[in-house]
C-alpha cells in the first residue's frame, strides 16, 4: 500500500508546489492592483469583479471538483489577495456564531475583520459612520418573510446595497450536556423559535420558549446554564461547546435567509445583476398598477414585491421592489426613468450582482 501511495503523494507535492507558485504570482498581481487603486483612491472591494471571477471559475471547471467547492476555494484566494490591498471591516449582527457571521464569510471569505454588533440598527450605524467598510444585514427568510427592521433602515439611511448572500439556515437544538434532562426553557431569536414551532410543539410542548436577541446569545446562555436549551446553528454550538440534542429541526428543510451587503459603494454591472428599489404612490385606485407598468413595457422582470406601512397613520405604503438587471442596463434605466415619474417616492437602494 505504502509503495503505491508514495509516487502519488510525490506527484501531489509537485502539484502543490506549482499551485503555491501560481498563488504567489496572483497575490503579487493583486498587490499591483492595490497600488493602482491607492493612487486614485479607488475602492478595494469590487463585488461585481469577484462575482465575475467566481462565475468564470464555475464555467471553466473541468471537474472532478464540484463547482461550489471550486468557488469556495477561489473565494478564499480572492479574500486573501484582497487583504493584501486592504483588510476590509464588515459589521454584522453578532455575537460571533450567528448566521449573519456565516453570511459575512460567504461574501468576503475569511480574510476580513468581522465587527459583531448588538442590533441591526448598530450594523447600519457602524456602516454609515465608516467604523466598518461594509455591513451585512438579514433581509428576508424563506419561511418567515421580511425582516422589517432592515427594510425600514434601508429606507432611512444613506447606505446602499452592493451585494446579496443567500445561505441555508439549519437549526439545531443544543444544551451544555447534549441531553434534555433538567431543561426547562428553550431560548432562541424569535425568528428561529417561529421556524421550529412544529418541531417544538411535537417534541417539547411543555418547554417554556423564550425569545432572546440572537441565537448565538441563546447558545451563550445554554453554555452557562444546564436548564437552558438553545436553538442555533451548529457553528454557534461548537463555538460555545454545546452538545447537539437534535439537528435540522427547522420546519422547512429548505429554510434560507437572504442577506444584503450594505455600504457606500456603487457597483458597476457584472452581467447578472439585480436592482432594489423603494417606491410609494398616492393612495388612489389603480396607482400601484400604473406605477409598475413601465417594467412590463421595457421587459424588466420583477423578482420581489413587498409592502411596508409608511407609519404616518394614513394607510399609505412603501413598496420594496427587486427587478432583474443593473440600473445602468438600458431597459432597466428606461423603466426606472418612467417609474420615477409615476411615483410619489422613489429610491434606488442599489444594483448588485446576483448571489451565486
Ligand atoms: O480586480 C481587482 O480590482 C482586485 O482588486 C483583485 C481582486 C482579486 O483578487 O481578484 C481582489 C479584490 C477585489 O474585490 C476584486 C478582485
Amino acid at each position: 500500500m505504502t509503495d503505491k501511495l508514495k509516487p502519488l503523494r510525490e506527484q501531489i507535492d509537485a502539484v502543490d508546489a506549482q499551485i503555491l507558485d501560481l498563488l504567489s504570482r496572483r497575490a503579487r498581481l493583486a498587490q499591483e492592483v492595490g497600488h493602482v487603486k491607492a493612487e486614485t483612491n479607488a475602492p478595494v472591494f469590487r463585488p461585481e469583479r469577484e462575482a465575475q471571477v467566481l462565475r468564470a471559475v464555475a464555467e471553466r471547471n473541468p471537474g472532478p471538483l464540484k463547482d461550489a467547492d471550486v468557488q469556495t476555494i477561489f473565494r478564499e484566494i480572492m479574500s486573501a489577495c484582497r487583504s493584501l490591498e486592504k483588510r476590509v471591516t464588515v459589521a454584522y449582527l453578532g455575537p460571533a456564531g450567528t448566521f449573519s457571521e456565516q453570511a459575512v464569510y460567504q461574501q468576503f471569505g475569511r480574510a476580513v475583520e468581522g465587527l459583531p454588533c448588538v442590533s441591526i440598527d448598530e450594523v447600519f450605524r457602524a456602516t454609515e459612520a465608516g467604523t466598518a467598510d461594509f455591513g451585512v444585514v438579514p433581509v428576508e427568510n424563506s419561511s418567515e418573510g421580511a425582516i422589517n427592521r432592515t427594510l425600514d433602515l434601508m429606507l432611512a439611511t444613506t447606505t446602499s446595497i452592493s451585494g446579496e448572500v443567500s445561505i441555508p439556515v439549519h437549526h439545531s437544538l443544543m444544551t451544555k450536556s447534549g441531553s434534555m434532562e433538567g431543561v426547562s426553557v428553550v431560548c432562541a431569536h424569535s425568528q428561529a423559535l417561529a421556524q421550529c414551532q412544529v418541531y417544538l410543539n411535537t417534541h417539547y410542548p411543555q418547554l417554556e420558549r423564550r425569545a432572546v436577541a440572537s441565537n448565538a446569545e441563546a447558545a451563550v446562555m445554554a453554555s452557562n446554564d444546564p436548564s437552558v436549551a438553545a436553538i442555533a446553528s451548529e457553528m454557534a454550538g461548537a463555538q460555545y461547546q454545546l452538545g447537539v440534542v437534535a439537528g435540522h429541526i427547522q420546519d422547512d428543510p429548505h429554510n434560507r435567509t437572504r442577506f444584503a451587503v450594505i455600504g457606500h459603494l456603487k457597483t458597476t454591472p457584472s452581467g447578472q445583476d439585480q436592482t432594489s428599489l423603494v417606491l410609494a404612490v398616492p393612495n388612489k385606485a389603480g396607482a400601484v398598477y400604473n406605477l409598475l407598468a413601465p417594467l412590463a413595457t421595457h421587459g424588466v422582470s420583477m423578482t420581489r414585491f413587498e409592502s411596508r406601512p409608511a407609519r404616518m397613520g394614513t394607510w399609505e405604503y412603501y413598496f420594496y421592489v427587486d427587478v432583474e438587471g443593473h440600473e445602468q442596463d438600458e431597459p432597466v434605466a428606461r423603466a426606472l426613468h418612467e417609474l420615477k415619474d409615476n411615483a410619489s417616492f422613489f429610491k434606488v437602494l442599489g444594483s448588485y450582482p446576483l448571489s451565486l
